[in-house]
């Protein structure tokens, strides 16, 4: 008898592009969502787009409550989760940055609400996907959260949110070559379920980015556009797979262990961008596809080395010789890189010197 099935969660609403923040409120009317919402935002996403949202709701009659997070940690999302129980809200919409998003995301998903995405920072696939990551002991990887029903997008925030939170973003999708050489590695190896579907999406996401590299430019909405599509594109892939093998493999590893050893140096796109060009050598040798990624990362302004991420030489062989330990996920890592054959690819790749 055949018995394999699967259940795919999609965001409902994709809306993206110029002053879209002001059709929230249709956007949400479309859903079907009825009730209080409760806005979960950040300091500077409150002012940029947050406010704005309030009063175009309260315009109908509807006075949102807001909840305004610093740090992502899970005392912010009982916080939330209390603020949703005591103003007797019926669904969650996250507007700002990674944190802010996920801090929603994570709650709803306790909540069993809906939960709606506005992205003001294309700083990575977080914005979209059905994953959320706060630091959990020495965990720092993401777990399973509430996909949004809908994500609204708006390109003139997001060109406007500080150039790095873009390349960021950028780097991440770039880190979805190796992520995907992981997945399938890990498939052969370890028969670890698979979705060529979601491979192929994860991969198309990289390309088409890294094809569109010259038209992505600071202040530019047309970035923001390219960029925020190829974000969308690998949430939803995450979805398809129902993890975030799609897009993160032994490069997040390194990522996630740098966030444990080195909190607060670089952004999680631009880490698993250096992590990146790494475990591509470690895949292909000299003939693989490292240059083409540290020289498509290059190109959008996004570091390269231990230096440009401010970490130094020995933090990174530390992270790359430990990093295999931190999750039960198969990559070209195997059980692990001694310190020589650490410090043999981060100097080869020019990650340290
Ligand atoms: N779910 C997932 O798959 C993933 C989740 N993450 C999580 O996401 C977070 C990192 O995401 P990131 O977006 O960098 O974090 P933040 O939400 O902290 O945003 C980064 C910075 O940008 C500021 N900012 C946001 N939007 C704007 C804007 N439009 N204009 C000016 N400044 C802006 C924020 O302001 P302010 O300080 O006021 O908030 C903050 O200082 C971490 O918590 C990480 O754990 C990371 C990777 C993947
Ligand atoms: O950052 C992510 C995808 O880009 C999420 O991956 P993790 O599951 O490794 O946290
Ligand atoms: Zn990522």
């Amino acid at each position: 008898m055949f018995e394999k099935s699967t259940w795919i969660r999609l965001p409902r609403n994709v809306v993206v592009g110029h002053g879209v923040i002001d059709q929230v409120v249709d956007v949400i009317d479309d859903l079907h969502l009825q009730g209080r919402p409760l806005f979960v935002t950040s300091p500077t996403p409150r002012e940029v787009a947050a406010e704005p949202i309030v009063a175009a709701f309260e315009a109908t009659g509807v006075e949102p409550a807001i909840v305004t997070i610093e740090t992502a940690t899970f005392d912010a999302v009982e916080r939330v989760i209390e603020t949703a129980e005591a103003e007797d809200v019926s669904y969650l919409v996250g507007i700002g940055g990674g944190k802010a998003i996920d801090i929603a995301k994570m709650a709803s998903y306790h909540l069993e609400m809906g939960f709606c995405s506005v992205p003001t920072a294309a700083s990575h696939d977080g914005i979209v996907s059905n994953r959320g990551s706060v630091p959990d002991g020495d965990s720092r990887h993401s777990v399973a959260a509430e996909p949004p029903l809908a994500v609204i997008a708006d390109t003139e925030i997001l060109a406007d949110a500080p150039w790095e939170l873009t390349t960021a973003g950028c780097a991440d999708i770039i880190s979805n070559y190796t992520a995907v050489m992981d997945w399938r590695l890990a498939h052969r190896l370890k028969n670890v379920e698979y979705s060529e579907y979601a491979a192929a999406l994860s991969e198309m996401t990289a390309e088409i980015l890294v094809d569109n590299a010259d038209l992505i430019r600071p202040g530019l909405e047309e970035s923001a556009w390219v960029v925020t599509k190829a974000l969308m594109s690998s949430g939803v892939a995450m979805s398809i797979a129902g993890s975030s093998r799609p897009a993160s493999g032994a490069e997040h590893l390194f990522s996630h262990q740098l966030d444990r050893i080195a909190p607060e140096a670089a952004l999680h796109g631009h880490q698993v961008g250096v992590g990146s060009i790494m475990t591509a050598y470690l895949h292909g040798g000299e003939r693989g596809i490292w240059r083409d990624i540290r020289d498509a990362l290059a190109s959008i302004d996004a570091p390269t080395t231990a230096a440009e991420l401010g970490i130094d030489d020995e933090t990174v062989i530390e992270a790359l010789t430990t990093c295999h330990e931190i999750r039960d996920r198969y990559t070209i890592l195997g059980d692990g890189m001694n310190e020589r054959a650490a410090r043999e690819v981060a100097t080869k790749t020019g990650v340290i010197n």
